[in-house]
């Protein structure tokens, strides 16, 4: 460890002490920062389970992070393995359980620098797509690390268009096997996560054919590396893609298969069966078969996209009270920089943002949690807002989060840019977020897709004599009510009400929703069927998915706030930021607003004084 660089990190006694400017800066708020603590966490109980977690873990050396950004790819890799199993064998010592809230808190204090993540996405997917036989067999396996496991579906060829997906298991009827094949170099599946080096098995997603017909993408939990020795099986070629802008702790890999044979049972059959002499039973829609995207894009908000974004507030809020630079007076000594507007303009909103994500993502979870049971038992009457919820909240929180983190790296001048902040690896994590799991434009449009769908759903059922009565899915109920054609405030003041700015992003979102079916529509006059008419439009189908989008946040931030009735101080802290973020979209948005003459340009420089304020008050 002689290299010079290392002196930067280790041993100096400095960086124990609180600087005196976060000290003072701490007892200047008007509420009771314990009260707000607790929101967060879902209770006081859950405060003192994540700070005892948290103690555990920062008093243990075998988890310390300090030296990370000064190794290799390969050191990372290594570290991050053996940090997980060092965690498996705690959690096993406390009886912390698989998916407990103690898991949770340990990924976070972590800053997920632990190996296998896909390994529980496997479990994850197993849960949603498997039968009560397939998760009974292999879920302790996967528990006890028997066998490690990832989830394959990427290919070089395809990772968006799933139809496309190239890799075939053709089933056998003669020996009840799956043979499960890359016919294709671009059939290689590509990107997967923990396949370079750890998996012995991997959940290979690929086109199914028996009874003579492809029948769509299907699940199979395929074995690639010998328990024995580790070395690929017979048929498997694997390996690691190499360097990539982040996540260099996970193995990211690559899986070429050739003709390896795997028992019937082995396909996830929750949602469909292959029977012995090969005939094809379908138990749910070609969409169920998706329901494992549904899942991760709603876990991954909160357990990996959103956390980087606070975490990023953090640093750069705490870094901006202790940086003096320049001086508001030339007479006055150096200002801290979070006294100058441009410096609150920055990283305000994007802490009103962390906030307002926290809550819209905490509803969602919420959401699927209702539905997911329903789902599993054949209910797919859900599922089809939950899809398109969490595919265009997947979409906005990674592209606002990407936008916020960069934001407050940039708020930290020459600083920002040394991995030392923490900053870079805040960004660098969060921009794969856009697109893995779904490239955020391809989610976005799923969820116009729905918009439209609905909407001339609500159309038909509009015109008389219609028999058609059934009503619109809730994150939508908004399309059918009275929209008012002008902003009644007159004053800054009168933008600081959560109904009226809640009403502001409605009507535009209508608006545009009803644009973007006006246009839809016309191509179509024009002669073009409807893929041509839609790919001719997605670019306004996109602008209309991100103000439904926003509206949503907006909602869920409003809604969260009526709840903190008996918490006046929090629910005023809370509601600065709940402004502050439903007007910084105005501002940002403004022309979406004045496109109609909903805002006039008088209202929205009111808009901007109400949020200059709001950075006063909030400092
Ligand atoms: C440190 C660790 C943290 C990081 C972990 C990272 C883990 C990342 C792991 C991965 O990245 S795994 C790979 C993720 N890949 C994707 O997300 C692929 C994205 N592509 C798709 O989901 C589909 O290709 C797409 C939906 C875009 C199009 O599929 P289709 O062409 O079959 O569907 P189409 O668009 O025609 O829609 C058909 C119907 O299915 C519905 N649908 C589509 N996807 C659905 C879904 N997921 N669930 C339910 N319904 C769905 C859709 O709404 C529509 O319903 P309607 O007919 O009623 O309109
Ligand atoms: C860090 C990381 C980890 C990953 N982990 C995994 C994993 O563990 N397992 C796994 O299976 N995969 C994984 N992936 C792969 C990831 O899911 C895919 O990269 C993602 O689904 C996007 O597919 P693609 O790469 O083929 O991009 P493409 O779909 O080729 O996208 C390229 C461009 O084409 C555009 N485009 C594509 N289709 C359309 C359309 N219909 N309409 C309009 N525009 C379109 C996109 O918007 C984008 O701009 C990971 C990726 C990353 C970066």
């Amino acid at each position: 460890m002689g290299s010079p660089v290392h002196r930067v990190s280790l041993g100096d006694t400095w960086s124990r002490q609180v600087h005196p400017n976060i000290e003072s800066e701490r007892y200047i708020q008007s509420f009771n920062v314990e009260r707000l603590i607790n929101i967060l966490d879902g209770g006081a109980q859950n405060t003192a389970l994540r700070r005892k977690v948290e103690s555990i873990i920062h008093s243990d050396p075998e988890f310390s992070l300090k030296d990370n950004y000064f190794m290799t790819q390969n050191e990372r890799y290594v570290a991050a393995v053996r940090k997980k199993f060092h965690l498996q064998i705690t959690a096993k010592r406390l009886g912390w359980s698989e998916n407990s809230p103690e898991f949770y808190y340990v990924y976070r204090a972590l800053s997920g620098e632990l190996a296998l993540n896909l390994h529980h996405v496997f479990l994850k997917s197993l849960r949603s797509l498997g039968s009560e036989e397939q998760i009974a067999k292999w879920t302790p396996l996967c528990n006890e690390f028997q066998i490690i496991a990832s989830y394959a579906q990427t290919e070089l060829g395809h990772g968006t268009n799933l139809r496309g997906l190239e890799t075939e298991a053709t089933y056998d009827a003669a020996t009840q096997e799956f043979v499960v094949h890359s016919p294709t170099l671009t059939a290689t599946k590509w990107w997967p996560g923990d396949l370079g080096r750890s998996a012995t098995h991997t959940l290979v997603q690929a086109q199914l054919i028996c009874s003579g017909a492809r029948q769509g993408m299907h699940a199979f939990i395929v074995p690639i590396r010998s328990l024995q020795d580790h070395t690929p099986l017979p048929g498997v070629t694997v390996g690691d893609i190499g360097p990539k802008m982040g996540f260099d702790h996970i193995d990211h890999g690559f899986l070429r298969l050739d003709h390896v044979r795997v028992p019937r049972e082995n396909m996830l059959s929750r949602f469909a069966q292959v029977l012995p002499d090969g005939t094809y039973v379908k138990l749910g829609t070609l969409q169920t078969n998706y329901f494992s995207m549904v899942v991760l894009r709603v876990d991954l908000l909160l357990g990996e996209i959103i956390p980087l974004l606070q975490k990023a507030c953090v640093i750069a809020i705490r870094y901006s009270v202790i940086r003096r630079q320049s001086s508001i007076r030339p007479s006055d000594p150096e200002a801290k920089i979070l006294d100058y507007q441009t410096q609150q303009q920055k990283l305000f909103p994007q802490l009103a943002t962390a906030y307002a994500f926290h809550f819209l993502a905490s509803g969602l979870l919420e959401f699927l949690r209702s539905s997911y049971d329903a789902i599993l038992n054949k209910d797919f009457s859900h599922l089809p807002e939950l899809h398109a919820l969490s595919a265009g909240i997947k979409a906005m929180t990674s592209d606002l989060c990407l936008q916020g983190t960069e934001l407050c790296r940039q708020a930290c001048g020459g600083h920002g840019y040394s991995k030392l902040s923490g900053l870079p690896s805040l960004v660098s994590r969060v921009t794969a977020s856009c697109t893995y799991e779904g490239d955020n434009t391809v989610l976005y449009l799923q969820t116009a897709r729905f918009l439209v769908k609905n909407y001339l759903q609500a159309q038909a059922q509009a015109t008389p004599g219609s028999t058609l009565q059934k009503s619109l899915p809730q994150s939508i109920a908004y399309l059918t009510t009275t929209d008012l054609a002008r902003c009644p405030a007159q004053k800054a003041a009168d933008f600081l009400h959560p109904k009226l700015y809640t009403t502001a992003w409605a009507h535009v979102a209508t608006r545009l929703i009803k644009d973007s079916v006006h246009h839809l529509e016309t191509v179509m006059q024009s002669g073009a069927d409807w893929d041509e008419a839609w790919n001719q439009t997605t670019v306004i189908h996109l602008q209309a998915a991100k103000a439904h989008c926003f509206y949503i946040s907006v909602k869920s931030f409003t809604e969260t706030l009526e709840k903190l009735e008996n918490q006046p101080a929090v629910q005023q802290v809370l509601k600065r930021l709940c402004d502050l973020y439903a007007l910084h979209g105005i501002l940002t948005n403004a022309g979406d607003f004045l496109h109609d003459g909903f805002l006039s340009g008088a209202q929205v420089d009111a808009v901007r004084t109400a949020y200059l304020d709001l950075l006063r008050l909030i400092r």
